[in-house]
């Protein structure tokens, strides 16, 4: 896939961004620049110079015998010390400059990922993507600056030589640039190759480093050990990661083929120039210090040449990856284009749910088709249905995660398209069934569900209280300041209930409207899970709430009842109507009931 910005625009986009990073770096490096690109030429009338002189001190012919040849060799030194400190100067600035760079563009990127609409990670293209971005802002898109300064010293030195080599014969300089010509060629091609591969190659590149992580993962661990798995995986990723290598050899041995046979082309016209400097010198046309200088240019001009040519072609590709760059940061930039208004706080109507439709990004048929509902304000709505019934679906529609693909939602006649992305965000809270667990310490992991009153203990307390786990964190070998999990040093790690319980309360921390929770006591056990429910009217007092669950014992505290089958909305209701209505809920209901009851024995189940 090639990106979709051109060389000019993505240069014109990232020139600003690396002025802003550190104008003054970028002032001390083109300077060094420069000044390096002529310490060469400079070099080289010395060298001349100096060969002359020697010579005629060597043939007892110097007139001001070791004089003139020493202040040549201070010069000389003093060139060279310049040239050496202006080096170190121009390294640490690099350092410093590429430093500061890769922590911008990491947070552009992080910001900018952040910023995308939650349907964006649906799509496996989307990661491949988001995979050459990190690596392009990684490896490539800063060392833009770098090569193109790189390529301005070459240029400079390069003139210069051309100017020397063009007064001893105009066919020497000819000669040199026509040596560019296959050179550049050369790297172009294995520029641009390289490139192709590296976006062909990028979703086998995403399962190796994936398979790569699960066997060295924590989250691998167990099953890897429980189905014996490792031998099996790593049969897979040594296949996809053999098949990666061997692209990549096959690419290099094809330009290894090409780039020999450009060689041998340079080689011929380099050996071709210094035989005809040769033969000038044979007839007496060249002093011996001239033809020293004329090698010596002849030699260093086919290396800076060289090293054009593959400047050139790395800028080519540096742009080619740094416009992946610039093409993801414009991407998120069109994402955000919801309304202006503000929250409408507190509701005082509800919800209403119209003919909502969400079909996933390439997804074969819609996961929750034509739903109509109403909500009042701070009503508790239990959701319910089948796996893949679309409940997981409709929370994110309503939390205003996933914008509808055909109908709407709407607060207090305020459609969510209406509304600002911030302001909506502000006033809803959730916990997902893949709630994150966060490595640090109990506070803060409570805290994160409402930033402005991270740091306030006094509210922390109360809401832990409310939530009924003051005495569970105060057991905890630091209470608030023990840090979660065993990833790092001093962590205490928690069972997965326990985790749910701080998540939930991290939920309930955040000053919210509407809150959606998605299966949240599934893996507390029933004294608590009881003890929630019983609290959840409390703790949602005057919030309209939602929960989707698969324990429909739970769906009693609930003021209504949503049935979602394949889809669809079956029924609504509470808990009595469904039960008294017979019909999908009432079936689900009796079915987990019997469970409990002295029919379901080990007879029925013909043990
Ligand atoms: N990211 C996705 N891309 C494509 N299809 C998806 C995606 N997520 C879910 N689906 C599909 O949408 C349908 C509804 O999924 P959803 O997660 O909403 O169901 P659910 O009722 O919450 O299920 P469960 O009870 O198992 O959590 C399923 O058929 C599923 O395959």
């Amino acid at each position: 896939m090639e990106p979709s910005f051109s060389k000019l625009q993505t240069l014109r986009f990232l020139l600003p961004i690396l002025w802003k990073i550190s104008g003054v770096a970028l002032v001390l490096l083109i300077g060094i620049t420069l000044i390096q690109a002529v310490i060469p030429i400079a070099q080289l009338s010395l060298t001349s110079k100096l060969v002359e002189e020697a010579a005629q001190l060597f043939q007892g012919n110097s007139v001001s015998g070791l004089r003139d040849v020493w202040l040549l060799v201070i010069l000389q030194f003093v060139l060279l010390l310049i040239s050496a400190l202006l080096g170190s100067v121009f390294k640490y600035t690099q350092q410093f400059f590429n430093e500061r760079a890769t922590l911008y563009f990491d947070e552009m990127m992080s910001t900018k990922v952040n910023r995308l609409p939650l349907s964006y990670f649906d799509n496996h293209l989307n990661y491949d993507r988001l995979q050459r971005t990190s690596f392009s802002i990684q490896m490539q898109g800063i060392s833009i600056v770098f090569i193109m300064l790189t390529m301005i010293q070459s240029i400079i030195t390069v003139t210069g030589f051309m100017v020397v080599l063009y007064q001893f014969h105009w066919l020497l300089s000819v000669g040199m640039f026509l040596l560019v010509v296959p050179m550049l060629w050369t790297y172009l091609y294995e520029s641009k190759a390289s490139f192709k591969l590296f976006v062909q190659q990028t979703p086998d590149e995403r399962m190796s480093s994936f398979l790569s992580y699960l066997l060295k993962s924590r989250e691998g661990a167990k099953e890897l050990r429980v189905f014996e798995l490792a031998d099996y995986l790593i049969g897979k990723w040594k296949l996809i990661s053999k098949r990666n290598i061997e692209r990549k050899l096959a690419l290099e041995r094809k330009t290894i083929g090409i780039s020999l046979g450009m060689q041998m082309i340079s080689l011929a016209l380099l050996s071709g120039m210094l035989l005809f400097a040769l033969n000038t010198g044979a007839n007496g046309r060249l002093e011996i210090g001239q033809y020293v200088a004329l090698v010596q240019a002849l030699f260093s001009t086919q290396t800076l040449i060289q090293g054009l040519a593959q400047g050139y072609s790395n800028l080519h590709q540096n742009l080619l990856h740094a416009s992946e760059v610039v093409s993801f940061v414009r991407l998120a930039d069109k994402s955000d284009q919801r309304g202006k208004a503000d929250f409408p706080s507190p509701i005082k109507q509800g919800i209403v749910v119209n003919n909502l439709s969400f079909q996933y990004d390439g997804a074969p048929s819609p996961s929750i088709e034509e739903l109509s509902f109403t909500v009042k304000a701070g009503e508790t709505i239990a959701i319910v249905g089948d796996n893949g019934a679309g409940k997981t679906t409709l929370a994110k529609c309503l939390l205003g995660l996933y914008s509808p693909s055909s109908g709407s939602i709407a607060i207090d006649g305020m459609d969510y398209a209406e509304i600002r992305a911030a302001s909506l965000r502000s006033r809803m809270s959730a916990i997902f069934q893949d709630f994150v667990q966060y490595p640090f310490p109990v506070w803060e992991n409570i805290g994160l569900g409402e930033l402005a009153e991270l740091n306030n203990r006094d509210r922390l307390k109360q809401s832990a209280e409310q939530a009924n786990i003051v005495s569970f964190i105060d057991k905890l070998p630091e209470g608030w300041d023990t840090v979660l999990g065993i990833q790092f040093d001093g962590g205490h790690e928690l069972s997965y209930g326990q985790w749910q319980r701080i998540a939930l309360n991290r939920a309930f921390f955040r000053d919210f409207d509407v809150i959606v929770l998605d299966e949240p006591t599934a893996s507390l056990d029933p004294m608590t899970e009881a003890a929630i429910f019983e609290n959840l009217m409390m703790l949602t007092r005057g919030k309209t709430a939602f929960f989707i669950t698969h324990r429909l014992g739970s769906c009693r505290f609930a003021d209504r009842i949503i049935v979602l089958k394949e889809g669809r909305l079956v029924e609504s209701g509470d808990h009595e109507t469904l039960m008294n209505k017979d019909g999908e809920y009432a079936a689900m209901f009796r079915k987990q009931a019997g469970w409990y009851t002295k029919e379901w024995n080990k007879q029925k189940l013909g043990v």
